[in-house]
């Protein structure tokens, strides 16, 4: 058996059509674009790679969006600074501050002074406590865009078993909230998980979020499950691989998401998605 590739590239970019039908249907309100401040501190490699795709996918959106690009010596309270005054201006829609910051910035600081109705990463604790309650106001990009996959393909997780490998902020525990809302009967794994190739083999719908090139085997994976790939991890010949196994795991999933291609470009689709919520959300 060999699995269907899902293909996140394709769902992404009828996803950025939606989004700009949507801000199509603003401005045909006499309402202005939506727009979306980043805030990129020094020079990561991966933060470059999604600042690049993050723009031009901005201007296929119809999204405004304002670039903020500082050195690496930016202090905490400069950061915050430019927090609150994109916080106060109206004009402003959506705030993204690019993780990770340089040591000597707190990210939890800086995460938790954006205004939570501008939050688009949707990591504030108010917008993850929404989540928890399930009442969802703004959502993390990524476990968005791994439920929007899912749902374009048909697979409905509602009963069935979802693991989830790795519990981050950014992406395992608010996977975990999004399928528990979805239903699903959930298990969070972890560095302290005693036997993680049980729990993988009775997962319907595995999620891999780690940031360990190959770390989930493909003989782990259950006949006919469901892989969601979301590592992209940069190897030393310059090509991504993701967390799992793809060519093994290929050969028992019955659905599968590549690297690239697959959880990437819709991290980014859903972040446009939550800019133009935000923008709903103000007027
Ligand atoms: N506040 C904040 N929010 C983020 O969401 C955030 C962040 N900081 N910091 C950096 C990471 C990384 N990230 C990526 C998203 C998409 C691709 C992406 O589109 N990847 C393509 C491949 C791109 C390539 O060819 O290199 C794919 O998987 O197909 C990559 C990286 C978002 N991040």
């Amino acid at each position: 058996m060999s699995a269907q590739i899902i293909d996140g590239k394709a769902v992404a970019a009828a996803l950025i059509e939606e989004v700009r039908a949507g801000v199509d249907a603003r401005l045909a309100a006499g309402k202005r674009a939506p727009a979306l401040a980043v805030i990129l501190i020094g020079d990561d490699p991966a933060s470059a790679v999604y600042v690049r795709n993050k723009k031009k996918s901005c201007e296929k959106a119809g999204i405004r969006s304002l670039a903020w690009d500082l050195p690496a010596s930016t202090t905490q309270e400069e950061l915050l600074a430019i927090v609150d005054q994109l916080n106060a201006d109206n004009e402003v829609d959506g705030i993204l501050v690019q993780l990770p910051l340089p040591e000597h910035i707190d990210p939890q600081a800086v995460i938790e002074r954006i205004a939570p109705h501008k939050d688009v990463d949707g990591f504030h604790p108010y917008n993850m406590g929404r989540l928890a309650i399930k009442m969802p106001l703004l959502r993390p990009c990524t476990p968005r865009g791994v439920m929007t996959l899912l749902e374009k393909y048909g697979i409905d997780p509602k009963g069935k078993k979802a693991v989830i490998v790795g519990a981050s902020n950014i992406v395992g525990r608010p996977q975990a909230l999004e399928m528990l809302l979805a239903r699903a009967t959930v298990t969070v794994c972890h560095s302290a998980t005693e036997n993680l190739a049980a729990e993988v083999a009775a997962a319907d719908i595995v999620v891999a979020a780690v940031g360990k090139p190959g770390f989930v085997k493909g003989e782990w994976v259950k006949p006919g499950a469901v892989v969601i790939d979301v590592g992209i991890n940069r190897l030393a010949d310059g090509t991504l691989a993701g967390d799992v196994e793809f060519a093994q795991a290929s050969e028992r999933a019955a659905f599968i998401t590549p690297v690239p291609g697959g959880v990437g470009p819709m991290t980014i689709a859903t972040l446009l998605q939550n800019t133009l919520d935000c923008a709903n959300l103000h007027a």
